[in-house]
Protein backbone atom coordinates (compact mmCIF):
# COMPACT_ATOMS: atom_id res chain seq x y z
CA UNK A 1 0.00 0.00 0.00
CA UNK A 2 1.58 3.30 -1.09
CA UNK A 3 1.27 5.15 2.42
CA UNK A 4 2.02 2.35 4.28
CA UNK A 5 5.21 3.28 6.72
CA UNK A 6 4.68 6.98 5.50
CA UNK A 7 3.66 10.05 7.36
CA UNK A 8 0.34 10.87 6.42
CA UNK A 9 -0.46 14.37 5.78
CA UNK A 10 -4.77 14.78 6.24
CA UNK A 11 -7.18 17.77 7.55
CA UNK A 12 -8.60 17.37 10.95
CA UNK A 13 -10.76 19.28 13.00
CA UNK A 14 -8.06 20.98 15.84
CA UNK A 15 -9.06 22.17 19.56
CA UNK A 16 -5.96 24.20 20.26
CA UNK A 17 -7.43 25.92 23.40
CA UNK A 18 -10.32 25.62 25.19
CA UNK A 19 -13.95 26.70 23.44
CA UNK A 20 -12.11 28.31 20.85
CA UNK A 21 -13.41 27.42 17.64
CA UNK A 22 -11.86 23.85 16.13
CA UNK A 23 -9.55 24.36 13.52
CA UNK A 24 -9.45 22.43 10.38
CA UNK A 25 -5.75 22.17 9.63
CA UNK A 26 -3.42 19.62 7.45
CA UNK A 27 -2.12 17.65 10.06
CA UNK A 28 0.96 15.07 10.04
CA UNK A 29 0.14 11.34 10.91
CA UNK A 30 3.13 9.23 11.87
CA UNK A 31 2.90 5.71 10.78
CA UNK A 32 1.55 3.16 13.41
CA UNK A 33 4.34 2.30 15.44
CA UNK A 34 4.69 -1.79 17.53
CA UNK A 35 1.04 -2.44 18.85
CA UNK A 36 -0.46 0.25 16.69
CA UNK A 37 -2.69 0.66 13.84
CA UNK A 38 -3.75 3.79 11.78
CA UNK A 39 -7.29 4.37 10.58
CA UNK A 40 -8.67 6.04 8.13
CA UNK A 41 -11.60 7.27 9.76
CA UNK A 42 -14.64 7.74 7.26
CA UNK A 43 -17.49 8.90 9.37
CA UNK A 44 -17.90 10.53 13.10
CA UNK A 45 -20.52 11.05 15.30
CA UNK A 46 -19.99 13.87 18.06
CA UNK A 47 -21.06 13.43 21.54
CA UNK A 48 -21.41 15.58 24.87
CA UNK A 49 -18.03 14.22 26.29
CA UNK A 50 -16.04 15.77 23.49
CA UNK A 51 -17.99 19.06 24.02
CA UNK A 52 -16.71 18.40 27.80
CA UNK A 53 -13.16 18.07 27.26
CA UNK A 54 -13.22 21.21 24.83
CA UNK A 55 -14.84 23.41 27.29
CA UNK A 56 -11.91 22.92 29.54
CA UNK A 57 -14.03 21.56 32.38
CA UNK A 58 -12.31 17.85 32.00
CA UNK A 59 -9.32 17.06 34.15
CA UNK A 60 -7.26 15.47 31.63
CA UNK A 61 -8.36 17.76 29.21
CA UNK A 62 -4.90 18.93 26.87
CA UNK A 63 -4.56 21.58 24.52
CA UNK A 64 -3.59 21.37 21.62
CA UNK A 65 -5.59 17.87 20.81
CA UNK A 66 -7.84 16.10 17.87
CA UNK A 67 -10.71 14.90 20.38
CA UNK A 68 -13.60 12.73 18.67
CA UNK A 69 -14.33 9.41 20.04
CA UNK A 70 -17.58 7.61 18.30
CA UNK A 71 -16.44 6.80 14.65
CA UNK A 72 -15.71 4.14 12.08
CA UNK A 73 -13.34 3.75 9.21
CA UNK A 74 -10.85 1.27 8.08
CA UNK A 75 -7.39 0.07 8.94
CA UNK A 76 -4.72 1.89 6.14
CA UNK A 77 -2.09 0.05 8.15
CA UNK A 78 -0.10 -1.56 10.84
CA UNK A 79 2.68 -1.89 13.36
CA UNK A 80 4.72 -4.41 14.35
CA UNK A 81 3.41 -7.57 16.02
CA UNK A 82 -0.38 -6.37 15.34
CA UNK A 83 -2.57 -9.37 14.37
CA UNK A 84 -6.17 -9.11 15.25
CA UNK A 85 -6.91 -6.49 12.58
CA UNK A 86 -5.41 -5.83 9.01
CA UNK A 87 -5.04 -3.07 6.26
CA UNK A 88 -8.42 -3.11 4.41
CA UNK A 89 -10.28 -4.25 7.85
CA UNK A 90 -13.78 -2.21 8.77
CA UNK A 91 -13.14 -0.90 12.37
CA UNK A 92 -14.62 0.97 15.02
CA UNK A 93 -11.98 2.62 17.68
CA UNK A 94 -13.04 2.23 21.09
CA UNK A 95 -11.86 4.81 24.09
CA UNK A 96 -12.18 2.02 26.40
CA UNK A 97 -9.36 -0.82 25.53
CA UNK A 98 -10.04 -4.47 26.39
CA UNK A 99 -6.21 -6.10 26.28
CA UNK A 100 -7.79 -9.55 27.86
CA UNK A 101 -4.24 -9.85 29.68
CA UNK A 102 -4.62 -7.02 32.40
CA UNK A 103 -5.82 -7.64 35.84
CA UNK A 104 -8.91 -5.30 35.25
CA UNK A 105 -9.41 -7.37 32.30
CA UNK A 106 -8.85 -10.58 33.80
CA UNK A 107 -11.13 -10.32 36.58
CA UNK A 108 -14.26 -10.61 35.13
CA UNK A 109 -15.92 -7.92 37.23
CA UNK A 110 -15.12 -5.12 34.69
CA UNK A 111 -15.40 -3.82 31.13
CA UNK A 112 -12.36 -1.12 32.00
CA UNK A 113 -8.68 -1.86 30.90
CA UNK A 114 -5.63 -1.16 32.26
CA UNK A 115 -3.05 -1.91 29.78
CA UNK A 116 -3.13 1.83 27.45
CA UNK A 117 -5.26 3.54 29.86
CA UNK A 118 -2.42 5.31 31.78
CA UNK A 119 -1.15 6.86 28.12
CA UNK A 120 -4.82 7.85 26.55
CA UNK A 121 -5.38 9.96 29.68
CA UNK A 122 -2.36 12.11 29.24
CA UNK A 123 -3.05 12.21 25.03
CA UNK A 124 -0.12 10.14 23.70
CA UNK A 125 0.49 6.30 22.61
CA UNK A 126 1.97 4.16 25.13
CA UNK A 127 5.21 3.12 23.27
CA UNK A 128 7.06 5.94 23.28
CA UNK A 129 4.75 7.97 25.47
CA UNK A 130 4.53 10.68 22.48
CA UNK A 131 2.14 11.82 20.16
CA UNK A 132 1.61 10.59 16.35
CA UNK A 133 0.22 13.92 15.15
CA UNK A 134 2.03 16.87 14.66
CA UNK A 135 1.54 20.35 12.49
CA UNK A 136 4.93 20.88 10.96
CA UNK A 137 6.87 19.94 14.42
CA UNK A 138 4.27 20.67 17.01
CA UNK A 139 2.59 17.98 18.81
CA UNK A 140 -0.91 17.73 18.99
CA UNK A 141 -2.33 15.24 22.03
CA UNK A 142 -4.40 12.20 21.23
CA UNK A 143 -7.61 12.38 23.20
CA UNK A 144 -9.22 9.85 24.70
CA UNK A 145 -6.80 7.16 22.44
CA UNK A 146 -8.77 7.31 19.70
CA UNK A 147 -9.38 11.18 18.39
CA UNK A 148 -11.65 10.65 15.89
CA UNK A 149 -11.89 14.45 14.51
CA UNK A 150 -9.25 13.52 11.93
CA UNK A 151 -8.83 12.17 8.27
CA UNK A 152 -6.35 9.25 9.69
CA UNK A 153 -5.91 8.72 13.47
CA UNK A 154 -3.35 6.08 15.44
CA UNK A 155 -4.81 3.82 18.24
CA UNK A 156 -3.26 0.96 20.30
CA UNK A 157 -4.33 -2.58 18.77
CA UNK A 158 -6.06 -3.37 21.98
CA UNK A 159 -8.81 0.08 20.65
CA UNK A 160 -9.93 -1.69 17.53
CA UNK A 161 -13.00 -3.93 17.18
CA UNK A 162 -13.23 -5.25 13.63
CA UNK A 163 -16.58 -5.11 12.54
CA UNK A 164 -18.69 -6.83 9.65
CA UNK A 165 -17.52 -5.26 6.32
CA UNK A 166 -21.49 -5.22 5.16
CA UNK A 167 -22.47 -2.35 8.00
CA UNK A 168 -22.94 1.35 7.28
CA UNK A 169 -19.83 2.82 8.63
CA UNK A 170 -22.53 6.55 8.61
CA UNK A 171 -24.39 4.76 10.60
CA UNK A 172 -22.42 1.89 13.04
CA UNK A 173 -19.89 4.69 13.97
CA UNK A 174 -22.88 5.29 16.64
CA UNK A 175 -21.56 1.85 18.14
CA UNK A 176 -18.72 3.63 19.48
CA UNK A 177 -19.99 5.38 22.45
CA UNK A 178 -23.55 6.64 23.27
CA UNK A 179 -25.62 3.76 22.03
CA UNK A 180 -23.79 1.22 23.43
CA UNK A 181 -23.48 3.09 26.28
CA UNK A 182 -27.12 3.61 27.43
CA UNK A 183 -28.16 -0.06 26.61
CA UNK A 184 -25.38 -1.32 28.42
CA UNK A 185 -26.43 0.63 31.75
CA UNK A 186 -29.36 -0.99 31.51
CA UNK A 187 -28.44 -4.68 30.38
CA UNK A 188 -24.71 -4.94 32.13
CA UNK A 189 -24.32 -2.30 34.86
CA UNK A 190 -28.28 -2.00 36.15
CA UNK A 191 -29.40 -5.16 34.99
CA UNK A 192 -33.01 -4.33 34.67
CA UNK A 193 -35.90 -7.19 35.25
CA UNK A 194 -39.18 -7.60 33.53
CA UNK A 195 -42.05 -5.10 35.25
CA UNK A 196 -39.41 -3.15 36.70
CA UNK A 197 -39.72 0.81 37.27
CA UNK A 198 -37.26 3.04 35.43
CA UNK A 199 -36.50 6.54 35.41
CA UNK A 200 -34.43 7.91 32.97
CA UNK A 201 -33.19 11.86 33.34
CA UNK A 202 -31.68 13.30 30.75
CA UNK A 203 -33.47 12.22 26.88
CA UNK A 204 -30.58 12.68 25.01
CA UNK A 205 -28.68 9.90 22.98
CA UNK A 206 -27.78 7.96 26.07
CA UNK A 207 -31.04 8.27 27.88
CA UNK A 208 -32.81 7.41 24.71
CA UNK A 209 -30.85 4.20 24.37
CA UNK A 210 -31.44 4.04 27.82
CA UNK A 211 -35.13 3.68 27.38
CA UNK A 212 -34.66 0.94 23.96
CA UNK A 213 -32.49 -0.66 26.26
CA UNK A 214 -35.08 -0.22 28.82
CA UNK A 215 -37.81 -1.37 27.15
CA UNK A 216 -36.39 -4.96 25.68
CA UNK A 217 -35.66 -5.84 28.85
CA UNK A 218 -39.44 -5.99 29.46
CA UNK A 219 -39.52 -2.78 32.23
CA UNK A 220 -43.13 -1.81 33.05
CA UNK A 221 -43.16 1.84 33.07
CA UNK A 222 -40.56 4.07 32.11
CA UNK A 223 -40.33 7.42 33.02
CA UNK A 224 -38.55 10.21 31.39
CA UNK A 225 -37.71 13.33 32.84
CA UNK A 226 -36.50 16.27 31.25
CA UNK A 227 -36.24 19.86 30.93
CA UNK A 228 -36.81 20.26 27.71
CA UNK A 229 -40.43 18.95 26.45
CA UNK A 230 -39.75 18.76 23.14
CA UNK A 231 -37.59 15.59 24.09
CA UNK A 232 -40.74 14.10 24.89
CA UNK A 233 -42.25 13.27 21.17
CA UNK A 234 -39.00 11.67 19.97
CA UNK A 235 -38.41 9.33 23.56
CA UNK A 236 -41.53 7.66 23.01
CA UNK A 237 -40.39 6.67 19.70
CA UNK A 238 -37.68 4.70 21.93
CA UNK A 239 -40.10 3.59 24.46
CA UNK A 240 -40.49 5.95 27.05
CA UNK A 241 -44.04 5.48 28.45
CA UNK A 242 -44.26 8.93 30.77
CA UNK A 243 -42.48 12.41 30.86
CA UNK A 244 -41.90 14.63 33.65
CA UNK A 245 -40.57 18.36 33.16
CA UNK A 246 -39.04 19.39 36.53
CA UNK A 247 -40.15 22.79 35.65
CA UNK A 248 -43.98 22.32 36.10
CA UNK A 249 -43.40 21.33 39.48
CA UNK A 250 -42.93 23.16 42.84
CA UNK A 251 -41.96 19.95 44.70
CA UNK A 252 -38.06 18.22 44.08
CA UNK A 253 -38.27 16.05 41.18
CA UNK A 254 -37.33 12.64 43.53
CA UNK A 255 -40.29 13.90 45.56
CA UNK A 256 -42.06 14.08 42.37
CA UNK A 257 -41.03 11.03 41.10
CA UNK A 258 -41.26 9.04 44.30
CA UNK A 259 -45.32 10.07 44.19
CA UNK A 260 -45.49 9.12 40.99
CA UNK A 261 -44.47 5.18 41.77
CA UNK A 262 -45.97 4.31 45.15
CA UNK A 263 -42.50 5.27 46.53
CA UNK A 264 -40.13 4.83 44.41
CA UNK A 265 -38.30 3.56 40.87
CA UNK A 266 -36.52 -0.05 41.17
CA UNK A 267 -34.17 1.64 38.70
CA UNK A 268 -32.76 5.04 37.73
CA UNK A 269 -30.40 6.14 34.97
CA UNK A 270 -28.58 10.04 34.94
CA UNK A 271 -28.00 10.76 31.55
CA UNK A 272 -26.59 14.45 31.89
CA UNK A 273 -24.02 14.87 34.07
CA UNK A 274 -25.05 17.39 36.65
CA UNK A 275 -24.20 16.48 40.47
CA UNK A 276 -27.80 17.68 41.89
CA UNK A 277 -29.77 15.31 39.26
CA UNK A 278 -27.45 12.71 40.24
CA UNK A 279 -29.23 13.53 43.89
CA UNK A 280 -32.52 13.62 42.93
CA UNK A 281 -32.00 10.49 40.31
CA UNK A 282 -30.80 8.20 43.63
CA UNK A 283 -33.33 9.69 45.75
CA UNK A 284 -35.93 8.71 43.64
CA UNK A 285 -34.84 5.30 43.98
CA UNK A 286 -37.32 3.18 45.98
CA UNK A 287 -36.21 2.19 49.81
CA UNK A 288 -34.87 -1.05 50.07
CA UNK A 289 -33.85 -1.92 46.65
CA UNK A 290 -33.67 1.06 43.99
CA UNK A 291 -30.82 1.32 42.31
CA UNK A 292 -29.32 4.44 40.62
CA UNK A 293 -26.87 4.73 37.63
CA UNK A 294 -24.90 7.54 36.47
CA UNK A 295 -23.82 7.41 33.27
CA UNK A 296 -23.24 11.39 32.92
CA UNK A 297 -19.91 13.02 33.33
CA UNK A 298 -19.45 16.08 35.68
CA UNK A 299 -17.46 18.55 35.61
CA UNK A 300 -13.88 19.01 37.29
CA UNK A 301 -14.57 20.13 40.91
CA UNK A 302 -18.15 18.63 41.17
CA UNK A 303 -18.94 16.19 43.75
CA UNK A 304 -21.97 14.28 44.97
CA UNK A 305 -24.42 13.92 47.97
CA UNK A 306 -26.84 12.36 49.71
CA UNK A 307 -27.58 11.57 52.99
CA UNK A 308 -25.70 7.81 53.77
CA UNK A 309 -29.24 6.79 55.33
CA UNK A 310 -30.11 6.99 51.33
CA UNK A 311 -27.73 4.17 51.35
CA UNK A 312 -28.22 2.90 55.08
CA UNK A 313 -32.20 2.03 53.96
CA UNK A 314 -30.93 -0.03 50.66
CA UNK A 315 -30.71 2.24 47.71
CA UNK A 316 -27.54 1.19 45.77
CA UNK A 317 -25.39 3.96 43.44
CA UNK A 318 -23.70 2.79 40.68
CA UNK A 319 -21.95 4.12 37.74
CA UNK A 320 -21.00 2.88 34.30
CA UNK A 321 -18.52 3.64 31.55
CA UNK A 322 -19.18 2.35 27.80
CA UNK A 323 -22.19 0.56 29.67
CA UNK A 324 -20.08 -2.16 30.88
CA UNK A 325 -19.56 -3.47 27.48
CA UNK A 326 -16.16 -5.46 27.02
CA UNK A 327 -15.20 -2.98 23.98
CA UNK A 328 -13.58 -5.38 21.55
CA UNK A 329 -15.64 -8.47 22.22
CA UNK A 330 -19.43 -6.06 21.82
CA UNK A 331 -18.98 -3.69 19.62
CA UNK A 332 -18.96 -6.15 16.87
CA UNK A 333 -21.92 -8.02 18.27
CA UNK A 334 -23.61 -4.76 18.79
CA UNK A 335 -23.15 -4.75 15.19
CA UNK A 336 -24.25 -7.60 14.15
CA UNK A 337 -27.58 -6.87 15.89
CA UNK A 338 -28.06 -3.67 14.28
CA UNK A 339 -27.74 -5.29 11.37
CA UNK A 340 -30.53 -7.95 12.63
CA UNK A 341 -32.57 -5.21 13.33
CA UNK A 342 -32.63 -5.65 16.89
CA UNK A 343 -31.18 -2.39 18.12
CA UNK A 344 -31.87 0.81 16.85
CA UNK A 345 -29.26 2.88 15.62
CA UNK A 346 -30.40 5.28 12.39
CA UNK A 347 -33.08 6.63 14.37
CA UNK A 348 -30.35 8.78 16.84
CA UNK A 349 -29.34 10.20 13.86
CA UNK A 350 -30.94 13.79 12.97
CA UNK A 351 -27.85 15.80 11.31
CA UNK A 352 -25.44 14.54 8.46
CA UNK A 353 -22.39 17.27 8.07
CA UNK A 354 -18.99 17.28 6.34
CA UNK A 355 -15.64 17.52 8.72
CA UNK A 356 -15.62 21.13 7.26
CA UNK A 357 -19.13 21.96 9.42
CA UNK A 358 -17.74 20.89 12.63
CA UNK A 359 -18.15 24.12 14.53
CA UNK A 360 -21.69 24.42 13.12
CA UNK A 361 -21.94 20.88 14.24
CA UNK A 362 -21.17 21.20 17.38
CA UNK A 363 -24.06 24.21 17.63
CA UNK A 364 -26.42 22.17 16.81
CA UNK A 365 -25.35 19.61 19.16
CA UNK A 366 -26.72 22.35 22.06
CA UNK A 367 -29.85 22.77 20.25
CA UNK A 368 -32.59 20.47 21.49
CA UNK A 369 -33.67 19.02 18.26
CA UNK A 370 -30.23 17.52 17.61
CA UNK A 371 -29.46 13.47 18.98
CA UNK A 372 -26.47 12.28 17.10
CA UNK A 373 -25.05 14.53 14.22
CA UNK A 374 -22.77 12.64 11.90
CA UNK A 375 -19.33 14.25 9.66
CA UNK A 376 -18.33 12.77 6.38
CA UNK A 377 -14.75 12.61 7.00
CA UNK A 378 -13.48 12.74 2.81
N1 LIG B 1 -20.47 7.06 31.18
C1 LIG B 1 -20.21 6.95 29.89
O1 LIG B 1 -19.56 6.00 29.44
C2 LIG B 1 -20.70 7.97 28.95
C3 LIG B 1 -21.21 9.16 29.42
N2 LIG B 1 -21.70 10.11 28.56
C4 LIG B 1 -22.25 11.31 29.15
O2 LIG B 1 -23.66 11.15 29.20
C5 LIG B 1 -24.28 12.43 29.26
C6 LIG B 1 -25.42 12.49 28.26
O3 LIG B 1 -24.94 12.47 26.94
P1 LIG B 1 -25.90 12.85 25.71
O4 LIG B 1 -27.15 12.05 25.77
O5 LIG B 1 -25.08 12.79 24.49
O6 LIG B 1 -26.23 14.36 26.11
P2 LIG B 1 -27.40 15.35 25.71
O7 LIG B 1 -26.93 16.71 26.06
O8 LIG B 1 -27.86 15.07 24.32
O9 LIG B 1 -28.60 14.96 26.68
C7 LIG B 1 -28.78 15.51 27.95
C8 LIG B 1 -30.28 15.78 28.15
O10 LIG B 1 -30.44 16.21 29.49
C9 LIG B 1 -31.38 17.25 29.52
N3 LIG B 1 -31.17 18.03 30.74
C10 LIG B 1 -30.21 18.97 30.97
N4 LIG B 1 -30.31 19.42 32.24
C11 LIG B 1 -31.35 18.75 32.81
C12 LIG B 1 -31.94 18.76 34.11
N5 LIG B 1 -31.47 19.56 35.08
N6 LIG B 1 -32.97 17.93 34.36
C13 LIG B 1 -33.46 17.11 33.38
N7 LIG B 1 -32.95 17.07 32.13
C14 LIG B 1 -31.90 17.86 31.86
C15 LIG B 1 -31.16 18.02 28.22
O11 LIG B 1 -32.32 18.75 27.85
C16 LIG B 1 -30.86 16.87 27.25
O12 LIG B 1 -32.04 16.39 26.63
C17 LIG B 1 -23.15 13.45 29.04
O13 LIG B 1 -22.75 13.90 30.32
C18 LIG B 1 -22.05 12.61 28.42
O14 LIG B 1 -20.80 13.18 28.66
C19 LIG B 1 -21.77 9.89 27.22
C20 LIG B 1 -21.31 8.72 26.69
C21 LIG B 1 -20.65 7.70 27.49
N1 LIG C 1 -11.50 12.58 31.56
C1 LIG C 1 -12.81 12.58 32.07
C2 LIG C 1 -13.36 11.18 32.04
C3 LIG C 1 -14.77 11.24 31.64
C4 LIG C 1 -15.39 9.87 31.63
O1 LIG C 1 -15.83 9.40 32.66
N2 LIG C 1 -15.46 9.23 30.48
C5 LIG C 1 -16.23 8.01 30.30
C6 LIG C 1 -16.59 7.89 28.91
S1 LIG C 1 -17.53 9.28 28.38
C7 LIG C 1 -17.79 9.02 26.80
O2 LIG C 1 -18.39 9.78 26.12
C8 LIG C 1 -15.45 6.77 30.66
O3 LIG C 1 -15.55 5.75 30.02
N3 LIG C 1 -14.72 6.80 31.71
C9 LIG C 1 -13.88 5.72 32.11
C10 LIG C 1 -12.45 6.01 31.76
O4 LIG C 1 -11.62 5.10 31.85
O5 LIG C 1 -12.17 7.16 31.37
C11 LIG C 1 -12.86 13.12 33.48
O6 LIG C 1 -11.89 12.96 34.20
O7 LIG C 1 -13.89 13.71 33.82
ZN1 LIG D 1 -19.06 9.66 24.08
ZN1 LIG E 1 -6.92 -5.04 29.81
Amino acid sequence: MATQGQVITCKAAVAWEPNKPLAIEDVQVAPPQAGEVRIQILFTALCHTDAYTWSGKDPEGLFPCILGHEAAGIVESVGEGVTEVHPGDHVIPCYQAECRECKFCKSGKTNLCGKVRAATGVGVMMNDRKSRFSINGTPIYHFMGTSTFSQYTVVHDVSVAKIDPIAPLEKVCLLGCGVPTGLGAVWNTAKVEPGSIVAIFGLGTVGLAVAEGAKSAGASRIIGIDIDSKKFDTAKNFGVTEFVNPKDHDKPIQQVIVDLTDGGVDYSFECIGNVSVMRSALECCHKGWGTSVIVGVAASGQEISTRPFQLVTGRVWKGTAFGGFKSRSHVPWLVDKYLKKEIKVDEYITHNLALAQINEAFHLMHEGGCFRCVLKMA
